[in-house]
């Protein structure tokens, strides 16, 4: 073999030898002449890509992992309109102001709030939400005790129109989107409720006259005092629970039966403070219902609710947290005081 390999060579002639020679020659100076020729700018700038090649590899390598991985749950804007999913199973529409000096302070909000704010809330529909509409005993004063077939007396020109029509409005519109979209709608008529961590500048008459006891102010009655109301804890939320979750579409009544004159829970709230406060008697407040005690039998029927902490435990808590607040606040500096209702015209008197 080697034998014929040197015979191969050795019958080259010499012309096609350096012929090889030469075209070797120039083949070399070529590639050592285009690397020469580069700038050593340009040598960096390639070092500079190759370390950035070099880092990116890996992340590279990483996305191509991350792009087998099946994700179980996928962002919701990649889905489409059928595969969404939504958290609101439920939804409770307890928002608009409550107190009658706060509803009236901006009337065209307390409007807007159970008009436009309803409406907004009964797009529910789109998602198949069921909602829960806080309406209240103002829709109905004038028979008594109020239960829920009585349709109600409204003044819709009175200072407190805003509220009451806007909550009747309120129902009206639960119920045409009911009938019309089948949204599911369940509607709470709330009587005065009260309790631990309510605003104690709200205005209404509970947290002003436990207010005033504490701080050994006269307790301010409107009128004669001889106007009732029936007060429930705050314990009623799981009544609206309850309804949430039951199939009672028509509304129902919250709240406790045990009804007292105003005057009598004045002298209730002082003896439960232990207050030395004095009771003064107040112009009567305007379009102010004169007797309210709700009818609850249909709750206690159907839902199987009924008022468990009685008037004087719920206030006694109140008392408590009302009186640690008032501490609290001491300490910042900052007095509260009750909010007055809109009256009629008149003087004040003591008794
Ligand atoms: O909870 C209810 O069923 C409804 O009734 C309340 O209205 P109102 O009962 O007039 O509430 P308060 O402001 O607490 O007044 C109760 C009675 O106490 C009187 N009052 C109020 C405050 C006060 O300092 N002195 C006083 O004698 C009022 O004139 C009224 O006769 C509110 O309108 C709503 O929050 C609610 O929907």
């Amino acid at each position: 073999m080697m034998k014929r390999i040197i015979w191969m060579i050795s019958g080259l002639n010499r012309r096609i030898m350096k012929l090889l020679f030469a075209l070797a020659l120039i083949a070399y100076i070529a590639v050592w002449g285009t690397y020469t020729n580069m700038s050593i700018q340009e040598i960096g700038e390639m070092k500079i890509e190759q370390q950035i090649e070099d880092a990116v590899a890996p992340l590279k390598e990483k996305i191509r992992d991350l792009e087998q991985f099946s994700q179980k749950y996928p962002p919701v804007k990649f889905l489409s309109e059928k595969d969404r999913k939504r958290i609101l199973d439920q939804i409770y529409h307890l928002a608009s102001p409550a107190s009658p000096p706060n509803y009236m302070y901006n009337p065209i909000k307390t409007l807007k709030t159970n008009t436009i704010g309803t409406l907004n809330m009964l797009l529910a529909k789109r998602v198949g939400a069921r909602l829960l509409l806080a309406s209240t005993s103002e829709v109905y004063p004038e028979v008594h005790p109020q239960n829920e077939e009585y349709w109600g007396h409204v003044n819709p020109i009175g200072p407190r129109a805003c509220y009451d029509e806007g909550k009747r409005v309120a129902e009206t519109m639960c119920y045409a989107y009911m009938k019309q979209e089948g949204v599911e709608v369940r509607v709470a008529r709330i009587f005065n409720t009260f309790g631990s961590r309510m605003h104690m500048n709200d205005g209404r008459v509970v947290s002003n006259f436990i207010l005033q006891a504490l701080q050994g102010e006269p307790l301010t009655v409107y009128g004669t005092g001889s106007q009732t109301r029936a007060f429930q804890y705050v314990d009623l939320v799981n009544g609206l629970v309850l309804l949430m979750n039951s199939n009672i579409s028509s509304p129902v009544n919250l709240g406790n039966p045990e009804e007292h004159t105003i005057f009598e829970f004045a002298r209730l709230i002082k003896s439960l403070v232990v207050s030395r406060s004095q009771i003064q008697f107040l112009p009567e407040a305007q379009d102010d219902p004169q007797r309210r005690r709700p009818d609850i039998r249909k709750a206690k029927m159907m839902l199987g609710w009924e008022p468990v902490v009685p008037l004087e435990e719920g206030l006694n808590k109140t008392i408590h947290y009302f009186s640690r607040e008032l501490e609290h606040q001491a300490n910042n500096q900052y007095i509260p005081k009750p909010k007055a209702a809109r009256m009629k015209k008149g003087r004040p008197r003591h008794n």
